[in-house]
C-alpha cells in the first residue's frame, strides 16, 4: 500500500521549498518514510527542481495521523507475510525466475517449534480446505478477523481478493485487507519475474522499509536516522541538533560544544585492556634476539670477506642464500620484540550495554548484530553431524537472540546438509534453551555428552539430572535421525521416481503409443519431503542439477525472533520446564549460492561474499563472524569478548578479531605439530604488537563495512607511525581535509568523495538494497558514544528498536545477489569482500584490510573461543 506523501528538498538553513508529490511507503509505525538516493525514474521527473545534488539534501514531510489519515494495523499482515516468507523456500538465479515454493514439509520428523519452518497449526475452517492456520513466532495463529474465524493463508487471500475482503465467518468486512499485491497474486508457488516483480519504486520502498527504518523510534519518538544524518551531513556526535537531550543529558547548552558536563566527568571504563607481558620473560628473549643478531652480523661479514676463489660462484650464491635466509629471519624476529597479551571486562560489557540506565531506559541490549556465517562445501567429506552441532553450538550462544543470525553456506547445494539444517533447528528447540537454563559449557551436544569430567559439579538447579538426562535421550534420536537422512532421502527420491515412471508409462499407454517402454527416460531426481524436487544438486547429477550447475537457493529455517523474551510454555508441553527460560532462536538461514557451467565460483572467498550480500539483505549485522564447519563455539561467550574489543574507544578502526584456531583429538604426542604453538601463541601475539594478527579463515569477527573494502575512519589522521609504516598508503601525505571525521565511509580511491554513492553500484553490483544497507552498517558498527572520548561513535540506545519483519521481495533480493553473474564488472573479490585468486585467501583478505590502515586484534580468551574437530576434515 502506497499513500501520498508531500516531499520538499531544504536547504541545510532550513527554508523549504516544496518541490514534488511522492508516494511513500507507511511503515508498521504509520509513518511515512522516504527515501531519495538512487536517482530512478520518478527523481529524474523532478530532477530540474532538485537543489544541489546532495544525497540527503532531500527528506520526507512526515503528515502526522489525522482522523482521515490514520494508520491501519498492518502488523497482522506483515506478520502474515514473513510466516509465509519463512515456510517458503525460494530459488532462482541466471535466465529463471524467482520463486517462492511454499512448503509443507521440510523434514518427514515432526517439528513443534513455533519459529520453525513449516510449524503447524491450526486447520481453517472452510469446508473442503485442510489448510494450516497462518501463525506467528509464538505459534499462536492469527486470526485476521475479530470473530476469530480460523482461515489459512490461501483462503484468506481468496476471501481479500474475491470475495471482497468480507470474513467467511461472520460475513463482515475484514478490518486490514493490506496483504501487500503480490503476495496477493501470486500465492503458491509465488513467481516473481527475474526484476523481482517489482517496480523500481517499490523496491526503494521495501527497502526504506527493511533497512532505514530500523534505525527510526515509533511515530512519537524522537530518533530520525534520515533527517539526522540530512542535518547533520553524516556527522554523528555531540552538539547536534538532533542529540537525544533527554534522559540525563540535561541542557545542552553547558560545556565546550555541547557535552554532557556529566560525562566529561565521569571516568571512562575501558571494555579491553593491553596486558605488558613481563621483563623478567621479555628481557632475556629481547636479548636473546640481540645477540643472535649480531652473531649473524658477524658471520655475514666473514663470509663476505673470505671469498673462496676455488668456487666463486658456489660462493656467491651461498652468500645470497644466507643474506636472504638473515633478512627472512629477521622479519620474523622483530616484531617479536614487543608481543601483548589482552584482556576484556563483560562485566563493562553488560553495564554499558544492557542494564537500564538514563540512556537506555528499558535496559534492552544495545548491541550490535552479528551475523555468523559457517561455510560448508561437502556433506561427504564434512559429515552433517559436525555442521549441525557447529550450528547448534551457534544458535544457543550467549548473545542478544535478537541481534544473532546465522547463515549455512552450502556450496554442494546438497539436500542432505538442507535437511540436516531442518533437523538441528528443530533439535535447537529443546538444546538451546536447556543450555540457557543450565549454563551448559560447551554448548556443541555431541562436545558436551562426551565430556570426561562429571556433569553434575556446580550444577544448583534441582531438575538438572532429569533434564540432561532428557535432552540426552533426545540428542541420541537427533543423531540416528541426521544419520539416518541419506538412507532416507534415496529411498524417498526411488520411490518418487518410480513413480513418476509408473506415471509416465500409463500416459504413453493411454496415447496409444507404440514406442517400446524402455525408450521412456525419466530424470533420476532427489526429491525433497513434501513430494517436489530438490532445486539443488542431485545424488545422480542432472541437468541444472548437478554440483557445478544448479540453481541457488534461500531457505529461512527459523524466521527472526520476537523482539521481546518468549518464555516456554506449561510444563507437560515440553519435554522440560521451561517456563522460566527464554525460548526465542536466532534467525538461521540456508544459502546455496547459484553455480552454473563456465562462471568461476571461487570456492570459499567466492561463497562467503555469496553471504556476505545476502546476509545484508536479511539481517544486515554490521559484524561476520566466519567458522568453517568443523569448527563449534566452545565458548559461549566469545561473542561478547570480541564484541569488547569492537565497541572499545578506537574500535572503529578495528577491522577484525582473530581468535586462536584450537583443535580437539590431537594425539598426545602432537606429531603433527597441530598445536602450531609456535604460530598461534608467539607469533600472532608478536604481530598483534603491531598492526595486528593475519587472519587465518576461520574464527573471526568482522568488522562488515572493512570487508567493503572501505577506509578506517580518522585513517589520514595518523601519518605513519612506526607501527604501520608500511601500510601507509602514498597519499595519506596529501591533503588533509578538515571534514575528515565526518567521512566515514571512504575507499581509498574515491577522491574528496566520502559516500559517493554513484560509485557504489560499480563496486558492489546493482542491488539498491545491497549499497542502501551500507551506511546503516556502519553506524551500527560504531562505539558507544558515551564519553567525550569515544571518536564517532552512536548514540546509547539506537540500537534497542524491533526490527522490520521480512517480507517476500527482500528474500527475493538476496536470492538475485547469490546468482552467479551478480559479481560480474564489480569489484567483489578484487577489492570488495573475501579476495579471489589464492589458495590462502584469508590472508589476502586480511592483509589487505592492512594495507588500507584498518588494525587488528588478536584475541586469546581463557576458555577457548572455538574449537576445531580434527580427526574429520
Ligand atoms: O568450494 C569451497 C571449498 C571450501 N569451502 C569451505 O571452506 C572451508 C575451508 O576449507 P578446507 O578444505 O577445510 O580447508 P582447510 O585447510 O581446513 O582450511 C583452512 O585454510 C583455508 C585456506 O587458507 C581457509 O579458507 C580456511 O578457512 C582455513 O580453515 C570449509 O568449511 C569448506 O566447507 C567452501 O565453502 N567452498
Ligand atoms: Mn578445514
Amino acid at each position: 500500500m502506497t499513500s501520498r506523501s508531500f516531499r520538499g528538498s531544504e536547504s541545510l538553513q532550513g527554508k523549504s521549498i516544496p518541490m514534488s508529490v511522492k508516494f511513500a511507503r507507511r511503515t508498521s509505525s504509520g509513518r511515512y518514510v522516504d527515501y531519495s538516493r538512487e536517482s530512478n525514474d520518478l527523481d529524474s521527473d523532478i530532477g530540474s527542481g532538485e537543489i544541489g545534488s546532495g544525497e540527503f539534501m532531500n527528506y520526507t514531510v512526515h503528515i502526522p495521523p489525522t482522523p482521515d489519515n490514520q494508520p491501519m494495523d498492518a502488523s497482522i499482515t506483515q506478520r502474515v507475510e514473513e510466516q509465509y516468507v519463512s515456510n517458503s523456500m525460494f530459488t532462482g538465479g541466471f535466465n529463471s525466475v524467482t520463486r517462492a515454493h511454499l512448503m509443507d514439509k521440510v523434514i518427514e520428523s515432526e517439528t513443534s517449534h513455533p519459529q520453525m519452518a513449516g510449524a503447524k497449526g491450526s486447520s481453517c475452517s472452510i469446508r473442503g480446505c485442510d489448510g494450516k492456520v497462518m501463525s506467528d513466532e509464538r505459534g499462536e495463529d492469527i486470526l485476521p478477523c475479530e470473530c476469530d474465524f480460523k482461515i489459512c493463508r490461501d483462503c484468506y487471500v481468496d476471501a481479500v481478493k474475491t470475495g471482497d475482503g468480507i470474513c467467511p465467518g461472520c460475513k463482515e468486512p475484514y478490518k486490514a485487507t493490506d496483504l501487500d499485491e503480490k503476495a496477493v497474486d501470486n500465492n503458491r508457488p509465488l513467481p516473481l519475474p527475474p526484476s523481482m516483480g517489482l517496480s523500481k519504486m517499490e523496491r526503494r520502498l521495501s527497502l526504506m522499509k527493511s533497512t532505514k527504518s530500523v534505525l527510526m523510534r515509533s511515530q512519537t519518538g524522537d530518533f530520525d536516522h534520515n533527517r539526522w544524518l540530512f542535518e547533520t551531513k553524516g556527522t554523528y556526535g555531540y552538539g547536534n541538533a538532533i542529540w537525544p537531550t533527554e534522559g540525563g543529558f540535561g541542557n545542552e547548552n553547558n560545556g565546550g560544544g555541547g557535552e554532557p558536563v556529566e560525562l566529561l566527568s565521569k571516568p571512562w571504563r575501558p571494555l579491553t585492556r593491553k596486558l605488558k607481558i613481563s621483563a623478567a620473560i621479555l628481557s632475556p628473549y629481547r636479548l636473546l634476539i640481540f645477540v643472535r643478531m649480531i652473531v649473524l652480523g658477524l658471520f655475514l661479514a666473514w663470509r663476505i670477506r673470505n671469498p673462496n676463489n676455488d668456487a666463486i660462484w658456489l660462493w656467491l650464491m651461498s652468500v645470497i642464500c644466507e643474506v636472504w635466509f638473515a633478512f627472512s629471519w629477521l622479519l620474523d624476529q622483530l616484531p617479536k620484540f614487543c608481543p601483548v597479551n589482552r584482556a576484556t571486562d563483560l562485566n563493562v560489557l553488560k553495564e554499558k550495554f544492557e542494564l537500564p540506565g538514563p540512556l537506555n531506559p528499558t535496559g534492552k541490549s544495545d548491541l550490535p548484530g552479528i551475523d555468523i556465517f559457517v561455510s560448508t562445501a561437502d556433506p561427504e567429506k564434512e559429515p552433517p553431524l559436525v555442521t549441525s552441532n557447529t550450528i547448534l553450538s551457534i544458535l544457543a550462544a550467549d548473545y542478544p537472540v535478537e541481534k544473532l543470525s546465522c547463515y549455512v553456506s552450502d556450496d554442494g547445494g546438497a539436500l542432505l546438509t538442507f535437511e540436516a539444517m531442518a533437523e538441528a533447528a528443530s533439535f535447537a528447540n529443546l538444546w538451546v534453551p536447556f543450555c540457557r537454563k543450565h549454563d551448559i559449557e560447551p554448548r556443541n551436544p555431541e562436545t558436551y555428552f562426551s565430556l570426561k569430567r562429571d556433569p553434575y559439579k556446580d550444577k544448583m538447579r534441582q531438575d538438572f539430572v532429569k533434564d540432561r538426562r532428557r535432552v540426552k535421550r533426545e540428542y541420541d534420536e537427533f543423531k540416528v535421525r541426521i544419520n539416518g537422512l541419506p538412507d532416507s532421502i534415496r529411498r524417498r527420491s526411488d520411490a518418487y521416481n518410480a513413480r513418476e515412471e509408473i506415471k509416465a508409462m500409463k500416459h504413453q499407454r493411454e496415447n496409444g503409443n507404440d514406442e517400446p517402454l524402455e525408450n521412456i527416460k525419466i530424470a533420476k531426481a532427489t526429491w525433497m519431503a513434501d513430494g517436489t524436487h530438490w532445486p539443488g544438486t542431485w545424488i545422480v547429477s542432472g541437468q541444472e542439477h548437478s554440483k557445478g550447475d544448479h540453481a541457488g537457493i534461500i531457505q529461512v529455517m527459523l524466521k527472526p525472533p520476537s523482539d521481546e523474551p518468549l518464555h516456554g510454555a506449561s510444563v507437560d508441553s515440553n519435554p522440560i520446564d521451561l517456563t522460566e527460560v527464554d525460548i526465542r532462536l536466532p534467525l538461521l538461514v540456508y544459502v546455496s549460492r547459484e553455480k552454473r557451467p563456465g562462471y568461476d565460483h571461487n570456492k570459499k572467498a567466492g561463497a562467503m561474499n555469496a553471504l556476505v550480500r545476502a546476509s545484508a539483505i536479511l539481517s544486515n549485522g554490521p559484524f561476520i563472524l566466519n567458522l568453517d564447519c568443523d569448527h563449534y563455539i566452545y565458548n559461549s561467550e566469545a561473542l561478547r569478548e570480541g564484541m569488547c574489543f569492537m565497541m572499545d574507544r578506537g574500535g572503529d578502526r578495528l577491522c577484525y578479531v582473530q581468535f586462536p584456531q584450537r583443535f580437539e583429538g590431537i594425539d598426545p604426542s602432537d606429531r603433527y605439530a597441530n598445536h602450531n604453538t609456535v604460530f598461534f601463541d608467539v607469533n600472532m601475539r608478536a604481530l598483534d604488537g603491531i598492526q595486528g594478527p593475519v587472519y587465518v579463515g576461520t574464527g573471526c569477527l568482522f568488522r562488515r563495512i572493512a570487508l567493503y573494502g572501505f577506509d578506517p575512519p580518522r585513517s589520514k589522521e595518523h601519518p605513519g607511525c612506526c607501527s604501520c609504516c608500511f601500510a601507509r598508503r602514498k597519499k595519506s601525505s596529501t591533503v588533509a581535509s578538515s571534514h575528515e571525521e565526518n567521512r566515514s565511509l571512504q575507499m581509498g580511491d574515491s577522491d574528496d568523495e566520502g559516500m559517493n554513492i554513484s560509485l557504489f553500484p560499480k563496486k558492489f553490483g546493482n542491488s539498491s538494497f545491497l549499497v542502501d544497507s551500507i551506511p546503516v552498517a556502519e553506524f551500527q558498527g560504531r562505539p558507544l558514544a558515551d564519553h567525550p572520548a569515544v571518536k564517532n561513535g552512536r548514540p546509547p540506545g539506537a540500537l534497542t528498536i524491533p526490527r522490520e519483519l521480512l517480507d517476500a521481495s527482500t528474500v527475493a533480493e538476496a536470492i538475485s545477489v547469490i546468482s552467479c553473474w551478480y559479481e560480474d564488472k564489480t569489484e567483489w573479490g578484487t577489492r570488495v569482500g573475501w579476495i579471489y585468486g589464492s589458495v590462502t585467501e584469508d590472508v589476502v583478505t586480511g592483509y589487505r584490510m592492512h594495507n588500507r590502515g584498518w588494525k587488528s586484534v588478536y584475541c586469546v580468551t581463557k576458555r577457548d573461543a572455538f574449537s576445531g574437530l580434527l580427526q574429520l576434515i
